[in-house]
């Protein structure tokens, strides 16, 4: 069943090695890839087949089972010196394609994926048309990279140039927060527990709150990171996806056709508040666990002035009966305090018979570096006298599960082999979600919105928490260390 040719664009960049040999690989072991398939890896660089394979073995490390495994997994692997600008290697590349298409008996499927800088994209879909390369014999997937567009009008001109060799359903956007365990289960809690299924809405959540914090930095990424910053590289895909995911309505069916309209939905019915509920920020220099990092403007290849902002936070209201006037906040940032992606979920309090103020019952989905779910609950403490006081049940996923738990790309490549669309964002969702991202950076155009200064290791500006305080709430997750710094905890 899972027969195909990968064609991969950037088989010597960073993507490729550090996720895309490992996940085929996995897919290789748990029996998904068998023996009928072979991967095409193109670059500029000029690598042999022998170099190729040594490679994808070294990609794959730890996770192959013997030597002789991982070299039988990469005799797969094969390679072409190509310049995707360059007309001419695309007949070498249809007659390799063809070739390994008899040789593997794929049935003439077909996979390109374009893990390549999306100024290539374009180019890439154009010659496959004209090269017959998409020959319309067997099925013919193409897989690509974020990020889709800068702004509406670039995003609209990237679909037309993919939209002369593929249909919107041959192509798979990848965001990659749709493959991760944790992110697939907001389904599950929402549509598998009547607990919450009957509460999701506005009679009875407060706020729902999207936490995004990284510790790293740009790291190699400086030159790409300058034309983005948070706003483009995080909210617009991940934070607004998720987003779609928590306030959609309930889809007919578990399938990608009932999903969609219910996303697109959301995103069409998103409303940005006040110019002034936006915060964007850069980090400047400071301390996390006792190691010093440096500005963002001392980063490799960021310009020494550079306004760009690598914490971007701020508050969404979807205009649907289910949610109105309920806040969803987000934030995310690099250089943060520490690695944390979760979503914590706030119900609203009822009057209560015990003369006592009482926290919102909350709700936390913890997506990464822990996966699982807590849910605080008001119990009554131990004791003669009756006090209440806040208790956490806590559900994390072992070690193990962990362990097993399939990386996102594994997954993605699945749904794809799969023809399943479900986990990737179509055309309508990226065009909503760019409309309403171009009228964020319209208002920062207009120094409404002033750039803001946080030192690493903080959880960014002090205005992303007085963004809460004015819609009368505080961020429910500051980690411990952010209070130890300021001296709150020994
Ligand atoms: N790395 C990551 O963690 C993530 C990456 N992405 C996205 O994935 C894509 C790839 O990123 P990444 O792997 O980091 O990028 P890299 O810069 O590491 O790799 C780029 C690849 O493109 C090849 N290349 C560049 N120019 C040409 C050309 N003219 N003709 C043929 N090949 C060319 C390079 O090979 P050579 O120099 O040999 O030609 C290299 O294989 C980007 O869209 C990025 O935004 C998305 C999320 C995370
Ligand atoms: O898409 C991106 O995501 C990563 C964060 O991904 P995660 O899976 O590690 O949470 C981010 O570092 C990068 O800047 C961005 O392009």
């Amino acid at each position: 069943m899972n027969q195909a040719v990968f064609t991969l664009f950037g088989a010597s960049g960073d993507l490729a090695k550090r996720k895309l040999y490992p996940s085929l690989y996995r897919l290789y072991k748990s029996g998904v890839i068998k023996e009928n398939f072979a991967v095409i890896g193109t670059a500029r660089r000029p690598w042999t087949k022998a170099y190729f394979e040594g490679i994808v073995v070294d990609a794959i490390g730890n996770l192959a089972t013997s030597k002789s495994d991982a070299q039988k997994f990469a005799s797969h692997f094969y390679y072409q010196s190509h310049d995707v600008t360059d007309s001419e290697h695309y007949l070498t590349l249809k007659n390799l394609q063809d070739e390994l298409c008899d040789k593997y008996q794929t049935n003439h499927n077909k996979i390109f994926f374009l893990a390549m800088a999306p100024e290539f994209f374009g180019t890439i879909a154009s010659h496959l048309k004209s090269e017959n390369i998409v020959d319309g014999q067997g099925f013919e997937r193409l897989i690509i990279e974020k990020p889709f567009g800068t702004s509406l009008a670039t995003a609209e001109k990237l679909n037309e140039e993919l939209a002369q060799a593929f249909d919107e359903n041959q192509i798979f956007r990848i965001d990659h927060y749709l493959g991760k365990e944790m992110i697939q289960n907001i389904f599950a809690v929402r549509f598998a527990n009547i607990l919450f299924e009957n509460v999701w809405n506005r009679d009875f959540i407060d706020n729902i709150q999207i936490t995004f914090a990284e510790s790293i930095g740009v790291e190699e990424r400086g030159g790409y990171y300058e034309t983005s910053g948070a706003l483009k590289d995080m909210v617009q895909n991940h934070i607004l996806q998720v987003l779609s995911l928590l306030a959609m309505d309930k889809p007919n069916s578990f399938s990608g056709s009932d999903i969609l309209p219910e996303k697109i939905k959301v995103l069409q019915n998103l409303r940005m508040p006040n110019d002034d509920d936006f915060v964007r920020a850069q980090y400047t220099a400071g301390t996390i666990s006792d190691h010093t990092y440096k500005a963002y403007v001392d980063e490799d290849n960021v310009a020494n002035n550079s306004k760009v902002d690598t914490f971007a936070s701020g508050v969404f209201f979807v205009d649907t009966e289910r949610f109105r006037d309920v806040p969803f906040f987000f934030r995310t940032g690099k250089r943060l305090t520490e690695k944390g992606t979760r979503i914590n979920i706030s119900f609203k309090q009822d009057t209560n018979i015990f003369g006592q103020m009482l926290e919102n019952n909350v709700l936390t989905i913890y997506i990464q570096p822990t996966e699982g779910f807590s849910l605080t609950l008001n119990g009554k403490e131990v004791g003669k006298t009756f006090e209440m006081a806040p208790i956490k049940l806590d559900y994390r996923h072992d070690a193990e599960t962990l362990g097993n738990s399939p990386e996102a790309y594994e997954k993605l490549i699945f749904d794809v082999l799969n023809g399943d669309s479900t986990n990737f964002s179509r055309w309508e969702e990226v065009q909503a979600s760019w409309t309403l991202i171009d009228k964020v950076i319209e208002t920062w155009a207009t120094d409404k919105t002033p750039l803001y200064y946080y030192k690493a290791g903080s959880m960014g500006p002090r205005e992303s928490f007085e963004l809460l305080e004015k819609y009368h709430t505080t961020w429910l997750w500051t980690p411990d260390e952010w209070y130890r710094e300021r001296g709150f905890l020994a």
